[in-house]
């Protein structure tokens, strides 16, 4: 199954494809966008040099919630390194992230209006989902937008090994800048198959995370997907992720749940539903079982 493209402009008219990309695959790939391509290209420039900086510096960016800060290769993803910063909706948390990786002034105005610009593109993708789906003037701007850089070192040894385990993003809404001419990122249809996602310059790529389909009462899927090594050169790829509501409870709008569409799952906290995941070592939307309707509560 190909990626759904979908043209920004041609929204509304195109709700029909917006919701079956949702609920079909779980992904779709914008056009359209507004984001100049010349920022897109900027952007990735920054970002590799901010990942030649000194382990030492890398390393000062440390975490405000779970994996928003700095890390480095580990067991299970030995060729994946990442940072990045908590909320890019605010401007003092971008500011602190270009101070701390001491980021130069020609970085940081680039790093300041993408994130700025991205975090419009992301509050007005989702609003545009939400219309899709019948609730129209749904704002999602004051939702937390996490922001992540990541770089998979990948050498004529690693082809064929894992960039990065499969996985289901654990909130909303991720918008993915790819890397430009490295591919590897794959994701599971409905089928359990995988397809190969190869990179289209200047587009942005959309998926769905674990609170999507607990926020729309199951009608969107959370689609899991991985990276992995096809070509031995480095990779970098630029994330957004529109992360809970800004009090971090995900209950569904009531216009999603009747008598035809029981509630599926319990009402929880972003931050109660990131230690699940962990607790349970499932990274790829298993959690979510453990928070449906018909079962005693897990988190508080
Ligand atoms: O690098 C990619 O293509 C995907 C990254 C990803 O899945 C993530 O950051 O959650
Ligand atoms: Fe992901």
């Amino acid at each position: 199954m190909p990626v759904p493209v979908i043209d920004v402009l041609k929204l509304p008219a195109e709700n029909g494809k917006l919701l079956s990309a949702c609920e079909g695959l779980g992904c779709f790939r914008v056009v359209n966008h507004r984001i100049p391509t010349e920022l897109q290209r900027e952007m990735k420039d920054a970002v590799r040099s901010l990942f030649d900086l000194p382990d030492a510096i890398k390393e000062l960016n440390t975490d405000v919630i779970a994996g928003s800060g700095y890390v480095g290769p580990t067991k299970v993803n030995p060729l994946y390194e990442a940072s990045g910063l908590y909320n890019a909706a605010d401007p003092a948390d971008v500011d602190a992230f270009c101070s701390l990786l001491h980021a130069s002034s020609r970085h940081r105005e680039i790093i300041k209006t993408y994130a700025s610009k991205l975090h419009e593109l992301i509050a007005d993708i989702a609003s545009k989902l939400a219309e899709s789906l019948g609730l129209g003037d749904y704002s999602f701007k004051d939702w937390p937008c996490q922001f992540r850089i990541n770089k998979y070192n990948f050498t004529e040894e690693t082809v064929g090994s894992s960039g990065v385990q499969l996985h289901t993003d654990s909130g909303f809404l991720t918008v993915l800048q790819e890397d430009e001419s490295v591919g590897g990122l794959e994701l599971m249809d409905r089928s359990g198959a995988f397809v190969a996602v190869n990179p289209v310059p200047g587009s942005f790529l959309v998926n769905l995370g674990d609170v999507a389909k607990a926020w729309s009462n199951g009608r969107v899927h959370n689609v899991k997907h991985r990276v992995q090594c096809k070509q031995p050169t480095p990779r970098v790829s630029i994330a957004l992720f529109l992360l809970s509501p800004k009090d971090g409870k995900v209950d569904p709008p009531h216009a999603f749940v009747d008598s035809s569409h029981p509630r599926l799952y319990q009402t929880f906290t972003y931050e109660d539903y990131r230690k699940l995941r962990f607790s349970s070592g499932s990274h790829a939307g298993e959690a979510l079982d453990l928070l449906t309707t018909n079962q005693a509560p897990t988190v508080a």
